[in-house]
């Protein structure tokens, strides 16, 4: 790509990663901090990315040896928190006041560094170029430097991998070639992973370049699925890969492919009639029938939030809160949610914020009741360092700032302290803040939404809430229903059942639940129900959820004889214990017994041992 293609994707690339830094409360003038860890986290570190390092070292840099020799540079490999592992070449240019940044273990993270090659490669997931004064530290700038961030098997980002030098380095040479090195790394890691069990296809535009790093590689098992592959695969296809089968890919049948002769070049099609050359080669020893997954995953832990559109499931007055939020989408207008505990605001204003076009920008969201009521005003507002005792020498950007440009999420205001709240005026009436002990003022672009469960009108009316405030974060206000009053009652309790169980489970909920469900008060609403759908699914494994299977304190809140409905006919201790899934307590109660009474009882019936 030539120079003048680069430049803008770049200076904007530059410009959103100063953004971040002055986001994190760095100035130019900021030190640099790199924040070694202890010695036994470092050996601990340095040990478990050692087959990485190893790879690097021994696999990849050999072949660019000459290349480097004559350049005066440094090759940096760090991990995915922008954590030095190993540096290789030149460190002639390293003066020793900056010598901390070049041994195991500194991070370069732009969060403690400012914009530079390895941490900004991280925090925009592609290979960067940055130049001497395009580091946002002066500290920073002596230096020049590409780097390219390094994917494993499921193309989750694990490491970086930077050139540097104290003198001029050709942008795109520089780039180029740290691309190809870590495409490298990412390929023998492939390789190390896969080739003793299954076939390796590499694919290319020419003879020539099949061994090349350019080269597309699909791992694909005996049975023709496709289990893995690099991004090089998805540069040649011209989309991104399918895990499916490999015959959708190429044009060619699996039987073909399985009988080319080991590591032989042949010529190959897409199924999009791109023509190829390509190589297979096969394992050492075949993958069971049943491979492993090695699909590119969305991280565990992230939970499935739920869109905005999908947030009703037809009652009538959440069709129209999501209708009035979609149509404010995109207003400048402040947004207050009110609604019961765990009714689902925070949940409705993530599915806003995603709907967006802030959706790559931070949400923020503050808890006010939460955060002691001393440390409201420096948390939202942020702090200079040395504003007060005990304040962090660093100072502090506070909350509001770190949503510029995205949405600031403001839950529980109605317990925000008065003084807090002509401060939280001020700002969005000037849309700046300006930090406690500082006397500068930033400018911030916030989206606010604020949600509360506290009857907020009568608060103003009590004077525990200030009126002005009220009407600037009220521009709409929006409430949402409590579980109980939800005519989509019944499509909800499916819809969670679907999102909380396990593949295997398949067995749905009960009649008898589902009556029991439906005439719940849920004062705990979508929460609630949520984490009774996880103890019940936890319970009843792979059968159908019963009242056995559902926690105790689900039926302290039943209205009192809402189990016996739920089965119409039962008239005997047996079947009464059996309604109510042999809880005591609530049976108990229901019966007008002591606990021990009841066991007696069910004891001398048989129905307990
Ligand atoms: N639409 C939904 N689909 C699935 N689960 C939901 C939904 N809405 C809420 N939940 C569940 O309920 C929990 C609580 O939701 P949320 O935090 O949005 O409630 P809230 O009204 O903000 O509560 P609080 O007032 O106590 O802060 C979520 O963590 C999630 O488990």
């Amino acid at each position: 790509m030539t120079e003048a293609a680069r430049a803008p994707a770049h200076d904007t690339l530059i410009q959103e990663s100063w953004s971040r830094c002055r986001d994190y409360g760095l100035t130019h003038q900021s030190s640099p901090r790199f924040d070694p860890p202890a010695v036994g986290e470092l050996s601990a570190l340095l040990e478990s990315r050692q087959a990485l390092v190893q790879t690097t070292h021994q696999e990849v840099l050999p072949y660019y040896g000459t290349i480097l020799a004559n350049s005066n540079c440094l090759i940096m490999l760090a991990d995915d928190q922008g954590r030095l592992l190993q540096s290789w070449g030149d460190q002639r240019f390293i003066e020793p006041r900056q010598a901390a940044g070049f041994v195991a273990g500194a991070s370069w993270l732009e969060r403690y560094t400012g914009t530079n090659a390895i941490g900004t490669a991280l925090s925009c997931g592609q290979a960067v170029h940055i130049q001497h004064d395009e580091h946002f530290l002066k500290a920073n700038r002596f230096m020049t430097g590409s780097a390219s961030p390094i994917f494993d098997e499921q193309r989750r980002m694990i490491a970086v991998l930077d050139v540097s030098s104290d003198s001029y380095l050709p942008p795109a040479h520089t780039l180029g070639m740290v691309k190809m090195m870590s495409q490298s790394v990412e390929n023998r890691l492939l390789l190390k992973l896969f080739a003793d069990q299954y076939h390796l296809l590499s694919f290319n535009t020419s003879l020539d370049n099949l061994d090349s790093p350019w080269a597309g590689l699909v791992v694909f098992d005996e049975q023709g699925h496709v289990v893995s592959a690099n991004r090089r695969a998805d540069n040649l296809l011209g989309h991104a890969l399918t895990y499916g089968a490999i015959e959708q890919l190429f044009d060619v049948p699996l039987q073909q492919l399985l009988n080319q002769p080991d590591g032989q070049p042949f010529s190959l099609r897409t199924s999009g009639h791109f023509r190829f050359h390509a190589r297979v080669r096969r394992p050492a020893r075949p993958a069971p029938i049943q491979p492993r997954d090695f699909r590119p995953q969305a991280t565990p832990s992230t939970p499935q939030e739920p869109q905005l559109h999908t947030l009703s499931a037809g009652d009538a007055r959440m069709d129209k809160a999501v209708r009035q939020a979609e149509r404010l989408l995109e207003k400048d207008i402040p947004i207050l949610i009110q609604g019961e505990t765990g009714a689902g605001k925070e949940v409705f204003v993530k599915a806003l914020h995603q709907a967006s076009s802030r959706a790559n920008q931070p949400f923020i969201a503050v808890n006010c009741a939460a955060i002691p009521a001393e440390l409201v005003e420096s948390e939202l507002f942020g702090y200079e360092k040395g504003a007060f005792t005990g304040a962090s020498q660093k100072g502090h950007v506070g909350l509001i700032r770190k949503a510029h440009k995205g949405t600031l999420f403001l839950d529980e205001i109605g317990d925000m302290p008065l003084r807090v709240q002509a401060r939280l005026l001020r700002v969005l009436q000037e849309r700046c803040v300006q930090p406690l002990g500082s006397s500068e003022l930033h400018p911030v672009d916030v989206r606010l939404v604020s949600a509360t469960n506290r009857p907020l009108r009568q608060d103003v009316d009590s004077g525990q809430f200030r009126a002005d405030l009220y009407y600037r974060i009220s521009g709409l206000n929006l409430e949402l229903p409590p579980l109980r009053e939800r005519s989509d009652k019944q499509a909800l309790f499916q819809r969670l059942w679907e999102q909380h169980r396990e593949p295997h489970q398949r067995a749905g909920i009960s009649r008898e639940v589902l009556e029991l469900f439906q005439h719940h008060p849920w004062p705990g609403n979508l929460r609630q129900l949520s984490s009774v759908l996880r103890v019940a699914l936890a319970m009843a494994d792979d059968q159908a959820i019963r009242a056995e299977h559902l926690p105790d304190d689900f039926f302290l809140d039943l209205p009192t004889d809402t189990t016996l409905q739920a089965r119409p006919e039962p008239d005997d201790l047996a079947s009464q214990y059996q309604a109510c899934g042999g809880n005591i307590s609530y049976l108990a109660r229901h019966l007008g017994l002591s606990r021990n009474t009841l066991y007696k009882r069910l004891r001398e019936q048989g129905v307990r041992p």
